[in-house]
């Protein structure tokens, strides 16, 4: 039986400001880096043999401060997915292989693009727009924010992804681990639990904290 964990990244820069963040590319915060370690520690029992990261360096720097704390022996190793750059990371060592826990980055984990939000503090924007509107922006599952992604159109990219990478390798026992982003993440889990369009709404995720399945007769239960 293999596990999945799903963690949101550690507190960014930007969550700490309270400001739209998106594509904006922000590193964690020192509370961020001490969450992915206290993560790491929760996690240091299993032994992770795939993790999967969106581009974006707050979700790689929490999985792999996350790992620096696991048990195993395994050595975390960010590989590239295209092109060139997945030639230069490709490992032909077979002793490296054999001990190493892969890191997929992919931009289909990618936080909701947050368009003409991105860069605006939330509080100011509540005033500016109303808060009704900006929180059907935030939390609804089909109204997008300006030149942004609905969660809708987020999940249009994560599940796919999910199905067709992330699943094949539950299939195989695998224990996995995905670091990603609040509404990236909400897509995944609404996919997982059947949330309905009006259940998303209420769903939040904490920065840091990890939501734990166990993959069993091809399905994936919450391990509370
Ligand atoms: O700013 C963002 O990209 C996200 C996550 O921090 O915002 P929200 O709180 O609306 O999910």
């Amino acid at each position: 039986m293999g596990k999945l964990i799903l963690i949101r990244h550690g507190q960014s820069m930007w969550n700490l400001k309270n400001v739209f963040t998106g594509w904006v590319d922000v590193p964690l915060s020192e509370q961020g880096i001490h969450e992915a370690i206290q993560a790491g520690k929760q996690l240091s029992e299993i032994s992770f043999d795939v993790v999967f990261t969106s581009m974006q360096i707050r979700a790689a720097e929490t999985a792999m401060i996350a790992l620096a704390q696991n048990k195993s022996d395994k050595t975390p190793i960010l590989l590239h997915s295209k092109g060139q750059l997945e030639e230069w990371s490709r490992i032909y060592d077979q002793k490296m292989i054999d001990n190493m826990i892969p890191v997929h980055h992919n931009w289909h984990l990618n936080e909701r693009y947050y368009g003409e939000l991105q860069g605006k503090n939330k509080e100011e924007t509540a005033k500016e727009f109303g808060e009704a509107q900006v929180y059907q922006w935030r939390r609804s599952y089909d109204i997008p924010p300006p030149k942004g992604e609905s969660l809708k159109d987020t999940a249009e990219r994560t599940i796919p992804f999910f199905e067709k990478e992330v699943v094949p390798e539950l299939e195989k026992g695998k224990n996995i681990l995905i670091s990603a982003h609040g509404n990236s993440l909400r897509s995944i889990v609404m996919h997982i639990d059947h949330l309905s369009k009006e259940e998303v709404i209420e769903l939040e995720i904490q920065t840091g904290q990890p939501i734990i399945y166990d993959y069993e007769n091809n399905q994936l239960i919450s391990n509370k």
